[in-house]
Formats: structure tokens, C-alpha cells, sequence
């Protein structure tokens, strides 16, 4: 087999996966594939999602009928592997290979062959604007920020994002850039458990976006913390990491698994609930919360980028509507004078601003506290008080996730 063909042939796979079933990309299994095949699969999948929306105006300028899903996913991913420089010859030929290997798609094979053999020379995107966020969302994020702004949003999601890690001061790291808010940015495919200091637990994968609401919720050593929404642990960690006495609660057993995986490996301690946060009470009041709440995630695109395929926004009066409930009950477990830290990973109002701003209208006397946070520029403050973070921040560097994030304080 030529080289190369396996991990592509998956891709197509995966991506047929995700496109025609509407499974997730997390969902997906690759067939029996070396880990490393396994890995090339997925990033080559995740690449051509990120830029699906050109490769089919540059693959529609040549077929003449609609081929099936199957044939136009090897297409898809040979158009965008040659819009990432990658040879033509070495391209066209897995292609055309992968279409022979199976009797329902050998007869493509000629096709796939000319199609991509009629592509130009260079880049073939030259000049096209990158893939558009879905209209469910599109639509309220203009009317928020204006087009060019979402335009810069879609340049960032259309880019394959950096690693970044929150560092423990005093353990090994590996070499990056030390991002304002103290995150380190790393660029490039990296195998996580061979960095340096994975092992002794001195890190852990966050995006700096999601490193900032424990930093704003501030919290102290020896105050009672509970981290609700807590899964997969991030934020349990650096709330731990402070010294805070943490209790992390999360409804998903498995993904509570993941959070107690990661306290075992940094060999910090956070009292673990797996529980629904709607009936579960706690014993006594806490000192501060972080309600880190379920959301559209459409802040993560550019990480996952299969959501836009995936979701329509039809769950989202459902998860506003949670996300009121969740951060009411939340209140009520604050001691008086107590403050609560509200983020979401998401680009909507209705999931950020305007969550906030009906939780002052509910609560009386419930304020929200603006706080200086190292490396954050006055101008991602909301002027309500919130911190409204856009994956075109530091766009240059990489972007970020999009996150909502207030502190509210308790009269
Ligand atoms: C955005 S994720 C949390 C990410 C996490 N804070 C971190 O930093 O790793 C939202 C979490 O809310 C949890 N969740 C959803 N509904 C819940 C409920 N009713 N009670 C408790 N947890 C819930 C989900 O299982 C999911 O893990």
C-alpha cells in the first residue's frame, strides 16, 4: 500500500462518520490502525472539516453530477491536502488507490483521478474566503460583532489551534510561548504524555481561554470551593492547585473519571460528587463556586470542528434554560457576601451576556464584580462587567476558544 493511504483511507471514513451518520468526531472510531496511523487520521479529518465549504466550491467547478458521499470525501481531503502544500502526485495517487480498494467506489476511480488532475497548479483557495460559521450562528454573532469581526473568527477556526498548558510553578514544562495571561502556547502536533513534566504532573492541557475563569473566581487557600460542572477537571485543578479546599461535582460518571484520572496525576485533592446538580444539595455553604455550565460549545470550533455538522442550535433554548436553573441553585449554596464565577465556552449572548443580565433581574442585590486579571486588556471587559473572550484575540498567535465569564457577588 502506498505510503500514507491507510491514514487517509480512515479520514474518508471519518469523515463519512461524521457527515452522514451525525455522529460526533469523538464518537468515531478509526478502523485497526498503529496509533500513529490513528492520530494522522484524525488530524487529517478535523483539517478537512475546517475547510469543507472551499473544497466543495473548488471540487463543484468540476463534477458535472454529484458523487456519492463516500467518493466526495476522498475528493474533499485530497483538495484540502493540496491546498496545505502537500505534493499533488502523492495525493491524487492515494486517492485514486483508496478508491480501488473497495468494490463500491472502484469505478470513481477514474473520475477521482481526473477531477484532481484537473485542479491547478498552487493553492487551490487562493483568493476564498474561509469557511463561514453555520447561519444558526452566523446570524446572532453579526448582529453582536459585525461581519468583519466574525470573518476574523472564521480565519482563526479555519487554522489548526495551538496547544496550551497551565502551568504549576516549580515543575518542568516544555519549551513554548508564555502567553500575557501566563498560559504557555505550544504549536504544532505534540504527543501530550512525552512532554516534559506530564509524568510529575506539572501541567495540564487548557486553552488559555478556559484558564481564566478560575483566575477570576480568585480563590483562596483553605477556602470551600466547589467546582460544579467540573468535568474533565481543568478548572478542579488549578482551583486545587491554589489550595483551596475543592469539591468537584459533574453528572457524567466516565467523564468524572477523567477528573479524578488527572487529580491522581498531578497528586492534587478535590472531594469528587458525580451527581445532578438540579437535586443534589450540599452540606454547607461554600466560600465561592465556578459554574463552568453545559453549553453549545460554539466557542471550540476551531477544536472541534465537527460541531458545525453535528448541531443545528435546536438544543439551545434546552441548555439556556438549564444554565439559569443550574446558576440559581447555585446561589443558594453561596455564605453570604459569597461570589460565584458564571463562564461559558460559547459565542452567544444568550449563553453569556444575556444569561447574566436575567440573573440580575431574579436576584435582587446580586452584582457583578469586575476583577484585574494579569494580561487580560481592558477592552475585553463587557461594560457590564463581564469577560467576553473571542477566538480572533490574539488572533496572530494563534486565537482562542470564545468564552463568557462574569463574577457575581452575593449582597
Ligand atoms: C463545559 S463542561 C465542564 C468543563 C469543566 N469545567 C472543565 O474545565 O474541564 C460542562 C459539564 O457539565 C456537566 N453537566 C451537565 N449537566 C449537569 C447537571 N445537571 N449537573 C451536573 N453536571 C452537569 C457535563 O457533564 C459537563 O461535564
Amino acid at each position: 500500500m502506498a505510503e500514507g493511504v491507510a491514514a487517509r483511507a480512515a479520514a474518508a471514513e471519518i469523515l463519512g462518520g461524521i457527515l452522514g451518520e451525525g455522529r460526533m468526531l469523538e464518537d468515531v472510531s478509526a478502523p485497526d490502525l498503529s496509533p500513529a496511523d490513528r492520530a494522522r487520521a484524525l488530524r487529517l479529518a478535523a483539517t478537512v472539516l475546517r475547510h469543507l465549504e472551499p473544497a466543495d466550491r473548488v471540487l463543484d467547478r468540476h463534477l458535472r453530477k454529484a458523487p456519492p458521499l463516500a467518493v466526495r470525501n476522498v475528493l474533499r481531503l485530497a483538495v484540502v491536502e493540496r491546498a496545505l502544500g502537500a505534493p499533488a502526485h502523492g495525493v491524487v495517487n492515494a486517492a485514486v488507490e483508496i478508491m480501488r480498494q473497495r468494490k463500491r467506489t472502484a469505478h470513481f476511480a477514474g473520475l477521482v483521478n481526473a477531477v484532481l488532475r484537473a485542479l491547478p497548479e498552487g493553492d487551490p483557495f487562493q483568493g476564498q474566503l474561509p469557511q463561514r460559521l453555520p447561519r444558526w450562528l452566523r446570524q446572532p454573532l453579526v448582529h453582536a460583532h459585525g461581519r468583519e469581526v466574525v470573518t476574523a473568527i472564521e480565519a482563526v477556526q479555519a487554522q489548526e489551534p495551538p496547544l496550551d498548558l497551565t502551568l504549576r510553578p516549580g515543575f518542568p514544562a516544555p519549551e513554548g510561548e508564555v502567553l500575557p495571561t501566563g498560559s504557555l502556547r505550544l504549536r504544532g502536533p505534540a504527543q501530550v504524555s512525552a512532554l516534559p513534566g506530564y509524568q510529575a504532573g506539572g501541567w495540564w492541557v487548557q486553552d488559555a481561554a478556559a484558564a481564566l475563569p478560575a483566575r477570576l473566581l480568585a480563590p483562596q487557600a483553605g477556602e470551600h470551593v466547589l467546582d460544579l460542572c467540573a468535568a474533565p477537571g481543568g478548572k478542579t485543578l488549578q482551583l486545587a492547585a491554589a489550595g483551596a479546599e475543592v469539591t468537584a461535582l459533574d453528572i457524567s460518571a466516565p467523564r468524572m473519571a477523567r477528573v479524578e484520572a488527572n487529580l491522581r496525576r498531578t497528586g492534587l485533592t478535590a472531594r469528587t460528587i458525580t451527581a445532578d446538580a438540579l437535586h443534589w444539595q450540599p452540606e454547607g455553604a461554600f466560600d465561592a463556586i465556578l459554574l463552568d455550565a453545559p453549553c453549545s460549545a460554539s466557542g471550540t470550533i476551531r477544536r472541534h470542528p465537527d460541531l458545525p455538522f453535528v448541531k443545528d442550535g435546536s438544543d439551545l433554548p434546552a441548555l439556556v434554560a438549564l444554565q439559569a436553573r443550574l446558576l440559581d441553585r447555585a446561589l443558594g449554596w453561596l455564605r453570604p457576601g459569597g461570589r460565584l464565577v458564571f463562564s461559558t465556552c460559547s459565542l452567544l449572548p444568550e449563553e453569556g451576556e444575556d444569561q447574566i443580565a436575567a440573573a440580575l433581574a431574579r436576584n435582587p442585590g446580586l452584582t457583578v464584580e469586575r476583577a484585574d486579571l494579569p494580561g487580560v486588556p481592558a477592552d475585553w471587559w463587557t461594560p457590564a462587567g463581564g469577560l467576553r473572550l473571542r477566538p480572533d484575540y490574539w488572533a496572530e498567535r494563534g486565537g482562542m476558544d470564545g468564552f463568557y465569564l462574569a463574577r457575581l457577588r452575593l449582597p
